[in-house]
């Protein structure tokens, strides 16, 4: 029997089973644990750390090669002056609130969302609506969780209910004061000890430090990897050929010291993102290869239905959604699509997986339009890629600030040819008579527009004209000292200042909401988990296993694995003295996708049996030919159902026990 049909659904998603496992086969753990750990710092162990390469190698092959883009590798340490000019020194910043008696900290917006998500809960109790979880020993935290909402079980009224969804839908849109009032107006208090609350305070999430000896240098750990985009535009200009639009792209490690980091991998402190900055001319946001995701459906939850108080999504085409302007332009809506292809291909649930617009008030100083794509887990929706159309804010801030020009220079195909008032100066008598304020007043003349530049040639042409600086000062200009006149103008470049659209992806996330994702328990055997990831992230793609650890099978395991080597298929022999399904089961934890199987007939007949983790299917074949197999499985080449017609099924049922 080559295939076993899979249930994966048998066993709801249990939590504390998933985290025990990944705790004790080490994806991650929380790091400086000997010392007593620190919140919101995790290591990865040897399982974690290649799934996370495994991630980082598809969004490179996904994005970076797929559409040429640059790649970037620049520093964290970033001088102060920087995030000052970026406004993050004034403005990236989350609401905080103490405990009004013990000084805990709590994150405002979260504090909120906590209390009326358990007053709602403890509403569908009262009303007898609660689902009640099964009662065996993996549902305890889940059932202390259902007897404390029993306990706290309030009925609210109707109008109670609409309330508090409507603030839910629109909790980002709140600000810190707006937060303090729901405060107040809700009686909400600090859960852990039922205290009042202070009025929310500002806190910046940067990591600040000092460069060099000094300390006369302060610098900032990056919050994100955005910023030395920005700086670097020129070289990257250069680097294209001066043409846009183009992107650059980076993978690196961000800071932001969080207020009260407490949901593992979803909120940490230090975490890996992988950013784009596309660079598009601000009018003219198509994608030239837009054609090639237009028909691909994303559900979408756009401001307006937010603003409703509802949360439904539409399931619609990109193609349609910017059709209707529900997503702003071509660019925007090519990089959502792409997002989407590949969180689905590296195993997020699709049906799990949604795309929300930010509210006007949640945006980031700097963005004039947002999406988020938003996972699915345990703890409800979680933003864990954010899609921004940042325009030029940064780009300009930056010229500005430094004096250098962060420009594009097009040669325009047609010179434009226009006719203006232009005035001339004559710079030595400016000069003498009116020393250093002489640019000032030049730049108040050039400052005109059109018109008023003709109204004061026609008061010169009277004999004197009164002109008034920036500065408020009043000079009398007369014709000796500059002349206006028409003339034509050929313009055959155009500068301007392009627009930037960045996907920004947090990889801890992305890993966490796919580990959640992909564990599920066979029917058969709940205390093992199985964790289907698909071949492509997989830590290991390929186990090897042989029957026994007798020396007869060393030459050949040493040719399995050598001749998967060669063909690029990271594989592992274990060959520990335990039964081949033990074996096999500890590898459907860490979510090893095939194995082989070498016995005593592999050794005489050259044969060996490939196994496929989620339908425990066997096959058996020569061996080359098995690895030609898994090869193919591995790369995405062909599907389990495919090799089954293949090679011949392999009743391995009582082999493998
Ligand atoms: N503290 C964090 N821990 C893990 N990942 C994070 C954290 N903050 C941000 N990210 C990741 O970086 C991505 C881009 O950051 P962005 O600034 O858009 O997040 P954010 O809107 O500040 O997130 P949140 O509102 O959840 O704090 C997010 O989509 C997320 O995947």
């Amino acid at each position: 029997m080559a295939n076993i049909q899979v249930n994966k659904t048998a066993h709801p998603f249990d939590k504390p089973r998933l985290e025990a496992l990944l705790n004790r086969r080490f994806f991650y753990a929380p790091a400086y644990e000997i010392y007593g750990g620190v919140a919101g710092l995790y290591d990865y162990g040897p399982p974690g750390s290649s799934l996370q390469a495994n991630i980082i190698s598809e969004w490179r092959k996904h994005f970076i090669i797929e559409d040429h883009m640059l790649e970037l590798d620049t520093t964290i340490m970033t001088p102060a002056p920087v995030f000052e000019t970026s406004g993050h020194v004034a403005r990236f910043a989350d609401w905080m609130v103490k405990d009004a008696k013990t000084g805990d900290v709590l994150r405002a917006d979260h504090l909120v969302k906590n209390v009326i998500e358990a007053r709602l809960a403890g509403d569908q109790e009262a009303r007898g609506l609660a689902t009640q979880p099964k009662s065996d020993e993996a549902d305890k935290k889940k059932k202390k969780k259902a007897d404390k909402a029993k306990k706290a079980a309030v009925k609210l009224s109707d109008e109670e209910v609409a309330e508090y969804e409507r603030i839910l839908a629109t909790l980002d849109n709140f600000s810190g004061p707006e937060l303090g009032e729901l405060c107040r107006k809700y009686k909400i208090t600090n859960p852990d000890t039922d205290n009042e609350v202070t009025e929310p305070q500002e806190f910046n999430l940067m990591f600040a430090s000092s460069i060099g000896p000094t300390g006369q240098h302060p610098g900032y750990l990056r919050p994100e990897t955005a910023q030395s985009h920005f700086l670097n535009f020129s070289r990257l200009l250069e680097f294209n050929n001066g043409r846009i639009p183009f992107a650059s792209a980076q993978i690196g490690r961000s800071f932001r010291n969080e207020i009260s980091p407490r949901a593992g991998l979803l909120r940490v402190r230090e975490f890996t993102m992988a950013e784009i900055e596309h660079f598009v001319d601000p009018d003219d946001k198509r994608h030239e290869k837009f054609h090639e995701v237009r028909d691909v459906a994303l559900r979408l939850l756009d401001r307006d239905v937010q603003a409703s108080g509802r949360t439904d999504v539409t399931s619609m085409s990109i193609g349609e959604a910017v059709d209707k302007g529900i997503v702003a332009n071509e660019t925007l809506g090519y990089f959502l699509a792409r997002i989407y292809l590949f969180l689905v291909k590296v195993g997020i649930n699709p049906d799990r997986l949604r795309f929300r617009q930010h509210m006007s008030n949640e945006m980031a100083h700097y963005a004039t339009d947002c999406w988020d794509a938003e996972i699915h887990n345990s703890t409800g929706w979680t933003e864990c890629v954010g899609c921004a159309d940042r325009a030029a804010y940064d780009l300009t801030v930056h010229s500005k600030k430094t004096g250098h020009p962060l420009v594009v220079r097009e040669a325009l195909k047609e010179p434009i040819v226009t006719e203006k008032e232009v005035a001339e100066f004559n710079k030595k008598l400016f000069g003498k008579t009116f020393g250093r304020d002489s640019a000032a007043i030049q730049n108040a003349v050039n400052d005109f527009d059109e018109a008023a530049l003709l109204r004061f040639k026609g008061e010169l042409a009277q004999g004197a004209a009164t002109i008034t600086t920036a500065e408020g000062k009043e000079f009398k200009l007369t014709p000796d000292l500059l002349t206006i006149e028409r003339k034509t103008l050929k313009q055959s470049i155009r500068e301007f200042t392009p627009n930037v659209i960045e996907p920004s992806f947090g990889l801890g996330r992305i890993l966490y909401t796919l580990l959640e994702h992909s564990f599920w328990s066979r029917e058969q055997d709940v205390e093992r988990g199985v964790l289907s990831l698909p071949a492509a992230v997989a830590p290991t793609k390929v186990l090897i296993v042989p029957l026994s650890a007798k020396e007869e099978f060393a030459p050949l395991v040493r040719e399995v694995s050598s001749k998967l080597r060669k063909a690029g298929v990271f594989s592992r022999v274990d060959d520990s003295n335990t039964s081949i399904g033990k074996r096999y089961a500890r590898n459907d934890e860490l979510g090893t996708p095939f194995g082989v199987t070498l016995d005593f007939a592999s050794v005489a007949n050259k044969t060996m049996t490939l196994r496929e983790r989620d339908t425990t299917g066997q096959l058996i074949g020569p061996i080359d030919e098995v690895i030609a197999i898994v090869t193919d499985l591995v790369q995405g080449n062909i599907d389990w159902a495919e090799a089954c017609k293949k090679l011949p099924a392999y009743d391995g049922v009582q082999a493998i026990d």
